[in-house]
């Protein structure tokens, strides 16, 4: 043996099988902390942020929303952080002088700019969204709607976010973003579980939303969509002048036409069973034919008196009178010869839906137990109601007994809601801190931040991970033992050879 080849033998780091395990070890350890590194990777916390403005008929709220930057298209991740209601009423009511309608946003946009870190304000998108009120001043006076509309353009243009546009929504798109937002905050859109139906009531519409059972016959009522990766056809329609104010309106027209054609007082006196014994309010006739939900009729005097005598089924029968259920051209109906499929499954209903249940406290109530509890409601006398509730507006104060009723003849007569199925609507106002309601839905569809497809959220699902990881440290820790086994041989031989 040569003096090289002696020394190959003697030291055992010089045999191949030895550098090969050593290399596979220094390689799989390099492997598995790169992989630890990137699934443990710090997440940086860095918030994005949008603003929803909602232009209601009655007035205009302020949304932020808040989500993680870099999990942005994962479900329920946006929440809301801030509300600011805007003073004042609605931008519709602005039709006589269009610039009030954008500086009304000035405070709650200055506010908007003290909450979203300054370092965000330029890429932060601001979408101003009209509903029902604007609906229906462009129907009365298009160019005041357009004015309207320009107005708080160039005011939220006046602020350092990013303008994405001001326009009236439509019926349809009010009620789908409200099923999208009830649906995204539940977590039901990446599970298998059942989704949540939407009830809106608002002051100038009314929507309903739901996945029917039941083939929808009319094209006006159906939206499809693709939400990560699960396809929903849903049933949605959005009923015009049903708000509660507009149906309030509706609903003293016809009394204020039969007291008029009853009696030639001046005032005429009003008698309304849906305002409690005591009440008498003047009011003009103007103040209720102001809308283009109605047909001006011709009345002699310009005043009326109206007067409560608080008796809950009078009043039931007095608001039946503006849902028209005599026609239907489908298999099924609500009102109004609306195509409507039998209500189905869970239901959250929102906005006035619950300010007005949960003012009555009859948000838990079987339907026969709420019919009760209002009926000794509305025949409270008013003096004793402004006594119990001193810190309510009187304006909405006189209005529950109508609108606790309007509510339950709606759903029970108009959307076919029974005593049955009554448990299965939930009043709410707010989902995980989240106002439910259009906004949310409509700014996750412009961003797209609700992708078609569910995303792949990690390099490999967890359990994948950690099954990965034990087998690499035992495949790991065997080549190890091996190469101990055969160093320790090696050196042995090596020993024998001197000896
Ligand atoms: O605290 C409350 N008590 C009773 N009703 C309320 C309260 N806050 C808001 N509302 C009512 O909720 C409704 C909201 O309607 P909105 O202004 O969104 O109209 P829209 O959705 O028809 O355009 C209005 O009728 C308003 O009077
Ligand atoms: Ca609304």
């Amino acid at each position: 043996m040569d003096e090289q080849e002696e020394v190959k033998v003697k030291n055992p780091w010089h045999r191949p099988v030895l550098i090969f395990l050593t290399v596979f070890i220094i390689l799989g350890i390099v492997i598995m902390v790169s992989i630890s590194v990137v699934q443990n990777k710090p997440l940086p916390k860095k918030y994005k942020y949008g603003i929803v403005l909602d232009a209601g008929s009655s007035h205009t709220s302020v949304f932020i929303y808040e989500w993680p930057a870099e999990k942005e298209n994962n479900t329920g991740m946006v929440r809301q952080i801030h509300t600011c209601n805007v003073k004042g009423k609605g931008i519709s009511s602005y039709n006589a002088n269009p610039d009030g309608a954008g500086k009304s946003l000035q405070e709650c946009m200055v506010e908007a700019k003290q909450k979203i870190p300054a370092y965000r304000h330029s890429e932060t998108p601001v979408y101003l969204g009209a509903t029902a009120g604007m609906r229906l001043l462009k129907m009365e006076d298009e160019t005041a709607s357009e004015k309207v509309l320009a107005s708080v353009e160039h005011s939220l243009k006046t602020y350092p976010f990013s303008y994405q546009g001001a326009r009236i929504i439509s019926g349809q798109e009010e009620g789908a973003f409200g099923w999208i937002t009830v649906n995204y905050l539940n977590q039901n859109l990446n599970k298998p579980t059942g989704t949540l139906g939407a009830l809106d009531l608002g002051g100038a519409s009314t929507q309903i939303t739901f996945i029917p059972q039941q083939e929808i016959e009319s094209g006006d009522n159906s939206i499809d969509f693709r939400l990560y990766g699960n396809d929903y056809h849903l049933y949605t329609h959005s009923f015009l002048c049903y708000g509660k104010d507009q149906a309030l309106k509706l609903s003293l027209s016809k009394k204020l036409v039969s007291a008029h054609a009853a009696s030639k007082t001046d005032p005429i006196e009003v008698r309304d069973p849906c305002f409690h014994p005591g009440y008498n309010f003047t009011r003009t006739v103007q103040s209720i034919f102001d809308t283009p939900c109605m047909k001006a009729v011709n009345i002699s005097s310009g005043i009326i008196s109206h007067v409560g005598f608080g008796d809950w089924s009078q009043c039931q029968q007095s608001i039946r009178k503006v849902f028209n259920t005599s026609r239907c051209a489908y298999s099924k109906c609500s009102f109004n010869e609306v195509f409507q499929p039998s209500v189905y499954g869970k239901f959250g209903a929102f906005s006035a839906f619950f300010f007005v249940m949960d003012f009555l406290n009859l948000t838990s109530d079987s339907l026969a137990i709420t019919k009760q509890k209002l009926e000794k409601y509305c025949s409270t006398p008013w003096k004793k109601i402004v006594e119990n509730y001193p810190l309510v507006k009187e304006k909405y104060l006189s209005e529950y007994c109508f609108s606790g009723t309007y509510i339950l003849t709606l759903l029970e007569d108009g959307y076919n809601f029974t005593s049955e199925n009554w448990q299965d609507i939930s009043f709410l106002k707010k989902i995980k801190g989240s106002d439910a309601g259009w906004t949310l839905g409509y700014m996750l569809n412009l961003t797209n931040m609700i992708p078609a497809e569910a995303p792949d959220t990690r390099l490999m699902p967890y359990g994948g991970y950690v099954t990965f990881m034990i087998f690499f440290t035992l495949f790991i820790f065997v080549l190890f033992l091996l190469a101990c086994l055969y160093f320790r041989q090696s050196t042995r031989k090596a020993q024998k050879g001197i000896i």
